[in-house]
């Protein structure tokens, strides 16, 4: 288990089921269906899959914002449930989330100042004077100007916007982020651009990255693995070039071919 950022085993989350309160059959979803694998530490695993194929449940399942149904998931070698009873503090020093849209993910009425301020605050405990100092440092790293702390969110780009959130998630100062379709809300422009730093950031930060995406371009530039999802199971999974090079699965091929104009030639 040492050395794994994430490592899931059989995981597996059904919604629904049962009989209503009526006596009618409720259909049952296995959103996640036995899945296992594993993020080492420093690496990029992208979890890929069509819309429903359970990559949300499972991100959110890591977080604590699912319960599985069963199976095991661990993060940096503890249980996850575990961790999560130590209180969010020290969940929240272990592994971060990134969401899709970035303008949502931050209080419309707070000023950036206080998003960055409280993980530093309230993770580190860092004092007025090192908080002011980490604030430049992160925007610094995800080349934001100073003046940014003084504006709210709605005052932002897209793509701005989620160099902010990126900055928040990186103040906690957490090794693992999960990432669930971090590019997807923005123009494809500001994508490349927004993976650019992700790898910059990886590599300058030590950090291991899970990462939720639909889009086979962006997960074959920002990934050194793909986990492919169909149906709630996993179907495949290789080393990114081994995948879009020789996908074995029938269900990747399939992927693959039905998005031949986003992939490099
Ligand atoms: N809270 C819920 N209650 C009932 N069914 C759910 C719930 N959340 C997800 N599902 C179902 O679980 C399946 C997997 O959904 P999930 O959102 O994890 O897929 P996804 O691959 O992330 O797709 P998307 O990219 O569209 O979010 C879908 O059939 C979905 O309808």
């Amino acid at each position: 288990m040492s050395g794994s950022a994430i490592e899931v085993r059989n995981l597996s989350k059904t919604f629904g089921g049962g009989r209503s309160l009526f006596g009618t059959e409720r259909h049952a979803v296995k959103a996640v269906d036995q899945v296992s694998l594993v993020l080492q530490r420093g690496e990029t695993l992208a979890v890929v899959g069509e819309s429903g194929s359970g990559k949300s449940t499972l991100a959110r399942m890591l977080v604590g914002l699912e319960e599985p149904t069963f199976g095991d998931m661990q993060i940096a070698g503890r249980d996850a449930a575990a961790l999560r009873r130590d209180g969010p503090r020290a969940f929240g020093k272990m592994v971060q989330y990134v969401f899709q849209d970035p303008v949502a993910s931050l209080n419309p009425r707070k000023m950036i100042r206080q998003a960055l301020e409280a993980p530093l605050k309230l993770m580190n405990g860092y004092d007025a004077g090192k908080r002011q100092a980490r604030m430049a440092e992160l925007l610094d790293a995800v080349q934001m100007p100073k003046d940014t702390l003084d504006r709210y969110p709605h005052e932002f780009s897209g793509g701005q916007a989620q160099r902010i959130a990126i900055a928040r998630a990186l103040a906690a100062e957490a090794e693992i982020l999960i990432l669930d379709e971090p590019v997807s809300a923005l123009d494809v422009s500001v994508q490349a651009q927004v993976l650019l730093l992700l790898r910059d950031l990886k590599r300058q930060f030590g950090l291991s990255y899970l990462f939720i995406s639909h889009d086979l371009a962006v997960v074959e530039a920002i990934s050194d693995r793909v986990a492919v999802m169909h149906k709630g199971r996993l179907v495949e999974e290789a080393p990114t070039d081994q995948l879009f090079r020789a996908p074995r699965d029938p269900y990747t091929r399939q992927l693959l071919d039905s998005a031949p104009k986003l992939r490099k030639a």
